[in-house]
């Protein structure tokens, strides 16, 4: 079986067209959606993410605010700035880009930000939404696997879900939606034993584990849909994902691949989550 590519920058594309008609709408009734991102220290990586984020929102007419501070920031002055820019009423979504340097604790960050604004879905109140099956900010990543699997009308229900990888981010969200969509999940991590066994029961194999070539053919069941959330960079600075491409490619009925797969489907849910932002703002007001 050769595997049907799922490129995830083909349809961030169409949903980027989608909401940059939406967004014209919007302003219409003097709705302007606003992202505020902020950026501490000066990793090339970061950066490259970021410049992503300013560039969609762009495209669609989001207005996006960039915030660079340098990496001695202390966590009382990025607090004080998440205050603020929570108080501020043309600010709909606020973004701290994460890693944070070791003088700042990344939890206190993350439920300093409000829930309202929250359009990563990282705050606890927005997890405990999305764990429970309400309407809330889905974390990027995991809503963007979800609206690739959904495009392509891959079966979920009733089906097994292996998510290997266990972030607060990725591994442990994406279980958590897939469950909401009545597929039969299993984490595996570090310590899982038997772990060949497991991602060859996968009928929907996840993985986020961040390292290079960790699943290849022989891992995986003939006919899997594999979805590589991995991001390493190669000592050339390539990125590559965390599936041995070529050898899964022929086994698999669906992959993503790296770059052009996961990573432009999280910023375009980022940019949906801002504008969902925007319109519960203004339905308040
Ligand atoms: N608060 C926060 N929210 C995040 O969503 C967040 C974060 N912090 N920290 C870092 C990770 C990583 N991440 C990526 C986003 C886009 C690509 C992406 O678009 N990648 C392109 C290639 C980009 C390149 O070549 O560098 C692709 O896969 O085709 C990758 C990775 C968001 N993250």
């Amino acid at each position: 079986m050769t595997a049907e590519i799922i490129y995830g920058s083909e349809l961030a594309q169409s949903l980027r067209d989608e909401m940059k008609e939406e967004v014209t709408e919007l302003k219409k009734q003097s709705i302007v959606p606003k992202l505020v991102v902020v950026l501490i220290g000066d990793d090339p990586a970061s950066k490259s993410y970021v410049s992503g984020k300013e560039k969609a929102a762009q495209y669609i007419g989001i207005d996006s605010e960039l915030i660079l501070l340098p990496s001695d920031t202390t966590e009382k002055d990025l607090l004080d700035r998440i205050d603020q820019y929570n108080q501020d009423e043309s600010i709909n979504g606020i973004l701290v880009q994460l890693p944070l340097p070791d003088q700042i604790d990344e939890q206190k960050v993350i439920e300093a930000i409000s829930p309202e604004k929250d359009v990563d879905g990282f705050h606890p109140i927005n997890i405990g939404r999305m764990l429970t099956n309400q309407d809330t900010f889905l974390p990027c990543t995991p809503f963007g696997i979800l609206t690739m699997l959904k495009s392509k009308s891959i079966e979920i229900e009733g089906k097994h879900a292996v998510v290997l990888g266990r972030s607060h981010i990725v591994g442990k969200p994406v279980g958590q939606l897939l469950l909401n969509e009545n597929a039969t999940v299993t984490y595996c991590h570090s310590r899982t034993k038997n772990l060949k066994e497991i991602t060859r029961s996968a009928d929907i194999l996840i993985v986020a584990i961040g390292r290079a070539s960790m699943i290849d053919a022989d891992d995986i069941k003939e006919g899997a849909t594999v979805i590589d959330v991995g991001v390493n960079r190669t000592e050339e600075g390539k990125l590559t994902g965390d599936v041995d491409f070529e050898s899964v490619k022929e086994k698999a009925s669906y992959l993503t691949p790296v770059p052009k797969g996961v990573g432009p489907m999280t910023i375009t849910m980022l940019m949906k989550n801002t504008i969902k932002a925007a319109i519960r703002h203004n339905s308040k007001k």
